[in-house]
């Protein structure tokens, strides 16, 4: 992509998301919310209710650092758990918000938290450099009320190590990097960690 303050090459990375995603099915229908932060601080987030399969620019509105509109229209609904995630590390530069079928079932199977231990492509993730470990995502309880469940997340984070993203249940997954292709490498990387965990428990 261009340069980070490029609003337009922003909004054409995530549309391009978008349409690859939607392929894959793990943006049906609606679902799904994208942003990038711009050098400027600005936040680029899918209006809500838009096809992420066929976004346009006119499928994006800014935002401030603080998550207040800067265009007219309406974020996403979920833009105060992006908003949060780029308030909490300055580095993240993009999240992605996916509800794929394998995403949706393991929150439904599992506790408090999926544990992704010994895979190679642990790697994926940055700061990983050895399948000799294991992280921790945490599976929170979907809930209508965004602030409630930003501020169970939040506290969830400020007491764990950092996650490479983390799953609400029977809804989706949340993921963020320091780039959008490092964000779109995470999401496939849980993908397929993901499916692994779900054939390995059958
Ligand atoms: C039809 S999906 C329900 C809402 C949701 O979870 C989602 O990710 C999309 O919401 P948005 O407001 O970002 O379109
Ligand atoms: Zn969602």
């Amino acid at each position: 992509m261009r340069a980070m303050n490029d609003l337009d090459a922003a909004r054409d990375t995530l549309a391009a998301l978008g349409r690859g995603f939607h392929a894959h099915g793990w943006v049906p229908a609606t679902a799904g919310n994208f942003s990038i932060r711009l050098d400027n601080g600005q936040i680029v987030m899918t209006r809500s209710g838009r096809h992420k399969g066929r976004l346009t620019a006119e499928g994006f509105m800014r935002l401030d650092g603080l998550g207040q509109p800067l265009d007219e229209g309406t974020p996403s609904a979920e833009a105060g758990l992006h908003v949060a995630l780029y308030r909490r590390w300055p580095e993240i530069r993009c999240v992605l918000h996916t509800h794929s079928p394998r995403a949706t079932v393991l929150s439904r199977r599992r506790g408090k938290h999926v544990t992704l231990a010994d895979y190679e492509l642990l790697k994926a993730f940055d700061g990983i450099d050895t399948h000799e470990m294991e992280i921790e995502l945490p599976v929170f309880d979907n809930d209508q009320d965004i602030a409630a469940l930003g501020a169970r997340v939040n506290t969830w984070l400020d007491r764990h190590p950092a996650p490479p993203g983390y799953l609400i249940r029977g809804h989706g997954l949340y993921t963020w990097g320091r780039n959008p292709e490092a964000t779109e490498r995470h999401v496939e990387a849980l993908e397929f960690l993901f499916e692994c965990e779900l054939l390995a428990s059958r």
